[in-house]
């Protein structure tokens, strides 16, 4: 933290101007302005892929007062062009904290403001629809200058961005404790485990209800906790890279396959959604999230649109159509299926947002395929929903079972 502060300033594309200081990089960014109001869960947020080629603004006014444990990251860094905070912690205190805040954007080049008034930004967002905008600590910024950038950027190809860039596999995890509990830690320590160090007992692996199932993870930009939840659970999952061919996956015959969540327009993603069309014709299981649910349904003929300013944070309701139950749910998104676009014949919708009615999840007709908009990974945000990997587990029993 700088002790003498450095005015910094985001502008907006309608020409508003917000003062405040420099936090994070020393760098100037163009973005689109987002904001999320998650009350918790700045790292997450941060290292959340699908925010790639945005700048995220926390409407909760103090962030980064419990620090930023490297534990608790959902990817290899922070995505977020840039950070928006009404007050940035100076101190974390948190015995689990690796660093504060601010070394941490400083760390990975993440350029932020804070000082702003961000209820005032958000109420503009949600009025105006999301914008774009500019984070700089130049003093002598020219609107004229500005104003026709901001408008005409685009972030592009961003999926390709933040995918990986080799395949790799996590193992499902078994407890290795003497006294049979299940402990369930999701990575799997394979070094020890081939060394001899450590033993799969049959018997601990039975309890686990994904044992021995082998689910193909397409990232699309995804959060670590997508296949930690089915490591946990048993499952070992094989990450392939996003612009992975289907022959490439189903040549692995997996029992079940993710599409993940991830940054950007689907509609962009044309390659992978011929990809995803051919996966649809099979018969093998599939779950997607959010990225990789708009993508599913670009693949089967429905449509997506954007939304105008999206729903970003961890107290999303949303109502599962087949029970009635509500669940609130952590949510990411700035697009979203057209419910009146849908074939029944295809698809039908299974979750829809309490808030405002919009699509969020699908059920495919005759085949062992749904899809959420929203993120039962959690990570941040409530776990309310992570059922749903369980529910998709049972898809990949079931249809072992059938065959
Ligand atoms: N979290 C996600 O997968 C987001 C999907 C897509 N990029 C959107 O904003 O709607």
């Amino acid at each position: 933290m700088n002790v003498f502060p450095i005015k910094s300033f985001l502008i907006l594309e309608d020409g508003t101007v917000f003062e405040g200081t420099h936090i994070g990089a020393k760098k100037e960014i163009i973005s689109e302005i987002v904001f999320n109001t998650s009350m918790a869960g700045y790292p997450e947020v941060l290292t959340d892929p699908s925010y790639a080629g945005q700048a995220v603004c926390m409407t909760y006014p103090l962030i980064g007062n419990y620090g930023v444990c490297r534990d608790d990251m959902e990817s290899k860094k922070p995505w977020p062009d840039g950070f928006i905070v009404r007050e940035l912690s100076r101190i974390s205190s948190n015995f689990r904290s690796d660093m504060t805040i601010q070394e941490f954007l400083e760390e990975y080049g993440v350029p932020g403001i804070a000082g702003i008034d961000t209820r005032a930004l958000t109420k503009l967002l949600r009025e105006k629809g999301t914008m774009n905008g500019m984070i700089t600590t130049r003093e002598d910024y020219d609107l004229n200058e500005i104003i026709p950038r901001l408008k005409e950027y685009t972030a592009e190809k961003v999926v390709e961005k933040v995918t990986c860039e080799h395949k790799y596999e996590i193992r499902g995890s078994v407890s290795l404790e003497e006294n049979g509990a299940v402990s369930g830690s999701a990575r799997f320590d394979m070094e020890a485990y081939e060394k001899g160090t450590h033993e799969k007992k049959p018997s601990m692996v039975k309890a686990l209800n994904g044992a021995g199932k082998k689910v193909a993870l397409l990232d699309l930009g995804a959060k670590d906790n997508i296949a930690d939840a089915l490591a946990k659970r048993g499952c070992d999952v094989t990450v392939y890279p996003a612009l992975t061919t289907s022959e490439e996956i189903l040549a692995a015959a997996p029992d079940g396959i993710m599409l993940s969540n991830g940054p950007g327009d689907p509609k962009e993603c044309t390659s992978i959604i011929e990809e995803i069309n051919k996966l649809y014709q099979t018969n093998i299981p599939i779950f997607a999230i959010c990225l990789g649910h708009q993508l599913m349904a670009l693949a089967t003929g429905a449509d997506t649109f954007k939304m105008k300013y999206g729903h970003r944070g961890g107290n999303h309701p949303v109502k599962d159509l087949q029970t009635g139950r509500v669940y609130i749910s952590s949510q990411n998104h700035g697009y979203v299926v057209d419910m009146d676009k849908l074939d029944p014949k295809i698809a039908t919708p299974a979750f829809i947002n309490v808030n405002d009615g919009t699509n969020e999840g699908l059920s495919y007709t005759g085949k062992n395929i749904f899809t959420v908009q929203f993120h039962p990974e959690a990570c941040p945000g409530p776990q309310d929903s992570g059922y749903l990997f369980d529910r998709f587990i049972d898809m990949m029993k079931a249809r072992k079972e059938d065959a």
